[in-house]
């Protein structure tokens, strides 16, 4: 009997072992971030899942599916209770990986975590995970497929409202719901088209399948190129927008830096060229992610230091995504030859950046001098607002005018079809889309046209 009972228990062992051979290990680590806190998750997936909530909770029953349960969690080589908290049991297929899943709710001291993670890792079969590991698990089982993933990441990222709606909506699956819509009109088109290579001669296949192919290929080739030339505003959302503060020296840029992150951020003096180093720094506006930056005033420098800090400006103001053009608003000459030269100096002419126009210092303005001159200005120019850094009069009109240019710039993520959002997803498609406009060519070609009569 008990020679039987322990085969029994060796057998199981075995097919135990077996199956995580089979399946994989079980990983388990704390999903809810690192630090004191009041109430901590640690999760696990694998076939060991079960057994580890089992040895930990002291109970041989496993807790109803997807339902939270009150347990004493206890370190299983001890019996010593670590904490009382809630536990979920998730079984596989019906859980995030995809695997078996527990998820223990403790209270978050780093002495409970940390104890309650050595009785996991004391247990055969389980060990910590790797970043990312747990995604990749239910990406492997099919629960994600990778754009989904990438949302998942940016959501856990994403600072702005406008970033965690993008991020959202493609873990949702609304983008790779597009490419597989894609995928799937590409398939059926080579399915038509190697069918009439294949079968035509027995005119089972009529000649009609090529030109709808054509069409197919057409109409996909457009679309891709149309999802292709979105001025790139998924990934404008999803790193932020590069503005960058540019302009002569001493007409309050740094001042401007330091009152929209609301810190003393730049150093400010009444020394002309005080800054040198490129300070960036990263703010909200408008639900929108902004990252700006402080450059050296434009001028031509002497000082050896100065000229870097220049060089370093005008790299900034070429790689920008959006320029923020500072002027001293009492040193404007108000006529058009003088406002132009002004702005013409300060950007380079080929720039098809968009910008905004800051009159700065507008306190030492009199009456209607800055409101004259702000009109004018917006009439010749860029957007223009009018401000005084040092009082904040015109922040607000400043704010209202970025927030629309970054609204411009990055889209409403939820309107129209979702946006791609990393470099990844614009290198493969423009590959597809160099490969459908060669098939388009050929097919062309072959039916006798040149390619100039292709529209
Ligand atoms: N009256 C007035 N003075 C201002 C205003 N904004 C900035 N200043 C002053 O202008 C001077 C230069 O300000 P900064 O912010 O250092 O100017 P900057 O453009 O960064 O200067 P550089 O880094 O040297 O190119 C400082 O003395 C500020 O206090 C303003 O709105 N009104
Ligand atoms: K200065
Ligand atoms: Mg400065």
């Amino acid at each position: 009997m008990a020679l039987r009972r322990a085969l029994s228990a060796a057998g199981r062992r075995w097919a135990q072992r077996l199956c995580s051979a089979a399946w994989g290990d079980t990983i388990f680590a704390v999903s809810s971030g690192h630090g004191r806190c009041g109430v901590a998750v640690i999760r696990t997936s694998g076939p060991g899942s079960g057994g580890a909530l089992r040895s930990l909770t002291g109970r041989p029953k496993l807790p109803p599916p997807r339902v939270l349960a009150l347990r004493r969690i206890r370190d299983p080589s001890t019996a010593e209770t670590l904490d009382r908290g809630l536990v979920v049991w998730f079984p596989g297929p019906r859980s995030f990986t995809g695997e078996d899943c527990a998820e223990l709710h403790v209270h978050g001291g780093p002495a409970v975590v940390s104890g309650v993670l050595r009785a996991l890792g004391s247990l055969p079969g389980l060990r910590p995970a790797e970043p990312g590991e747990f995604t990749r698990r239910a990406f492997r089982r099919g629960k994600l497929d990778l754009t989904a993933a990438e949302g998942l990441g940016d959501l856990i990222r994403a600072e702005t409202e406008a970033q965690r709606r993008q991020a959202l909506r493609q873990m949702e699956g609304e983008l790779g719901r597009l490419y597989q819509r894609w995928s799937e009109t590409l398939t059926q088109a080579l399915a038509h088209l190697e069918a009439y290579i294949d079968f035509s001669e027995d005119d089972n296949v009529e000649e009609e399948v090529l030109s709808q192919v054509d069409a197919t290929v057409r109409a996909l080739e457009q679309e891709i190129g149309a999802h292709l030339q979105d001025g790139r505003r998924g990934e404008l959302l999803r790193g932020g927008v590069h503005a960058v503060i540019a302009g002569p020296p001493n007409v309050g840029k740094s001042s401007l830096l330091n009152l929209l992150c609301q810190r003393p951020a730049a150093i400010v003096s009444p020394v002309a060229g005080t800054t040198r180093d490129v300070v960036e720094v990263a703010l909200n506006v408008g639900g929108y992610p902004l990252v700006l930056s402080d450059t050296a005033g434009l001028r031509d420098a002497t000082d050896p230091v100065e000229q870097e800090g220049v060089t370093r400006a005008w790299d900034r103001v070429r790689q920008a995504d959006l320029v923020l053009a500072v002027l001293d608003a009492a040193a404007v000459p108000p006529e058009p030859a003088g406002l132009g030269a002004a702005l013409g100096s300060l950007l380079p002419p080929t720039t098809a950046t968009p910008c905004i126009l800051v009159l700065n210092k507008a306190d030492l303005l009199r009456g209607g001098e800055g409101t004259l001159l702000r009109d004018t200005c917006a009439q010749r120019g860029p957007p223009t607002a009018l401000l005084s850094c040092k009082t904040g009069e015109g922040l607000h009109q400043l704010l209202a005018l970025l927030a629309q240019q970054l609204a411009r710039l990055c889209g409403d993520p939820l309107a129209g079809s979702p946006s791609l959002t990393q470099s990844r997803h614009s290198l493969h498609l423009g590959a597809c889309a160099a490969a459908l406009a060669r098939l388009l060519k050929k097919a062309y070609m072959s039916c006798g046209g040149t390619q100039g009569d292709r529209q």
